[in-house]
């Protein structure tokens, strides 16, 4: 391969994405790769916080059925800006609640225990908030996590075997929700092939899409997945905290939810202030309670540019921007310990890379000091995460020649090996 910086330089000009880095706010003097965490500002995600505080100070109660943006189906516009994302039909989606809060309402509405039949299928491997909101809904139905809980076990500590989870598909499990991609090895599970095998045994199945929404395509409609929840601060460059979204497949559409609230309702029998829900006919009647409206609106800015940048342009730069990133790593850095502990091949490789080494957490302050942003994960990770819509080719080659020089000059050991209180 070309290790030469104006080889970099070259995939820049070639780069069809190169000017949505124009619209973003990079912190000044730094290569960020850290959207896998939080995504960046972008003056479209800014200009439509700008433009819902104007309503709100103009128009205030009426912004809710003003013209040009009503604030009473935001949420449903937005979860249909951003079905095309995840191959969904538009009514299929819709942009409410937290990640955490989503699985909590998907599990009540679709986890359906029946006598002893009662098990839950997860990994070992998902970010915890998962697992913590799963035996909370384990125990709020009487059922001790201990037992009722399954947890796939990954046989390399950062990966999961397809056929590992298709066999613990056991009769008594009746409810199964994993990653798209693994927070911290960055791989892809084939949803296709798992939806299928839980099909074929009759059982529920969804994906936490944190890692993956706006960084690939996803055919949710086409495989058949059930329901499917995720954040929208990361890939999607919403902002912290910004509202997050659910999938439900239309197969399912006429049930109550789980977790009800007056906006479950039905839009236009909401306000007619009955004791009796009539719920939405599609995915809004996931939703509980008036929406976060202002901390949805960065959405409206930042998910035209996946439209108008396409997802498929943006997973193919991601691709070339990870595995550049591989290979000089590979080439430059082979003397230092690194172990690349993400997968390899396209089908299974996700949006970041994962290096692992013993001194993974003080390498990250020192490349922090070098400005470059990273971060660490437990026990001895660093994610990079270069992003399509806003790092270049030329970020890569600086961050593996900043991280040579702190090998080599030893940097690194002017830090503590443990983690600060995030990353
Ligand atoms: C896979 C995954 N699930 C859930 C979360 C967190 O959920 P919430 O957005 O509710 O804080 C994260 C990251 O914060 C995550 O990476
Ligand atoms: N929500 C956060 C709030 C504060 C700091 C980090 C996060 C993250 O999202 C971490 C991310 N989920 C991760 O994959 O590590």
């Amino acid at each position: 391969m070309n290790t030469e910086k104006a080889y970099a330089a070259y995939l820049d000009q070639q780069d069809k994405l190169a000017d949505f880095r124009h619209e973003f706010y990079i912190p000044h003097d730094t290569i960020y790769f850290d959207g896998n965490s939080l995504g960046l500002l972008s003056k479209r995600a800014e200009q439509a916080v700008h433009d819902i505080v104007e309503s709100w100070k103009t128009d205030a109660i009426d912004g809710w059925t003003n013209d040009d943006q009503p604030w009473y189906y935001l949420s449903e516009k937005l979860g249909a800006m951003t079905a095309p994302l995840i191959g969904a039909k538009p009514d299929e989606v819709i942009v409410t609640g937290s990640t955490t809060s989503n699985l909590h309402q998907l599990t009540a509405s679709f986890y359906k225990p029946a006598g002893k039949k009662a098990k839950i299928l997860a990994d070992t491997l998902n970010f915890p908030s998962d697992i913590y909101a799963l035996k909370s809904q384990l125990k709020l139905n009487g059922f001790d996590p201990a037992e009722y809980l399954l947890q796939v076990e990954s046989e390399d500590g950062n990966t999961l075997e397809t056929q590992n989870i298709i066999n613990a598909m056991t009769d008594d499990v009746v409810f199964i929700v994993l990653p798209s991609v693994l927070y911290r090895s960055g791989q892809v599970l084939d949803m296709k092939t798992l939806t299928r095998e839980a099909h074929k045994r009759g059982i529920p199945i969804g994906f936490d899409l944190c890692h993956s929404i706006g960084a690939m395509p996803h055919q949710l409609s086409e495989w058949g997945v059930d329901f499917a929840f995720w954040c929208t601060y990361k890939h999607l460059n919403a902002g912290p905290g910004s509202v997050a979204g659910l999938y439900v497949n239309r197969k399912h559409f006429g049930q109550e939810p789980g977790l009800a609230g007056w906006f479950s309702s039905a839009k236009e029998k909401q306000f007619d202030m009955a004791h009796v829900l009539t719920p939405a006919p599609d995915a809004g009647t996931y939703q509980i309670g008036t929406p976060h409206l202002l901390s949805a609106a960065p959405l409206l800015g930042s998910l035209e540019m996946f439209y108008e940048a396409g997802i498929d342009n943006i997973r193919q730069k991601s691709l070339e921007l990870t595995q550049y990133l591989i290979e000089l790593l590979e080439r430059e850095l082979t003397d230092y310990s690194f172990t690349i502990a993400n997968p390899r091949d396209t089908a299974t490789r996700g949006g970041h890379v994962n290096i692992e080494h013993p001194d993974a957490a003080r390498i990250c302050k020192a490349l922090k000091a070098d400005g470059v942003i990273p971060d660490y994960r437990r026990p001895n990770g660093i994610r990079l995460a270069p992003v399509a819509l806003y790092n270049t080719f030329t970020d890569v080659w600086d961050t593996i020649q900043i991280l040579k020089t702190i090998m080599i000059e030893e940097r690194y050991k002017f830090f503590e090996n443990e983690r600060g209180i995030i990353a």
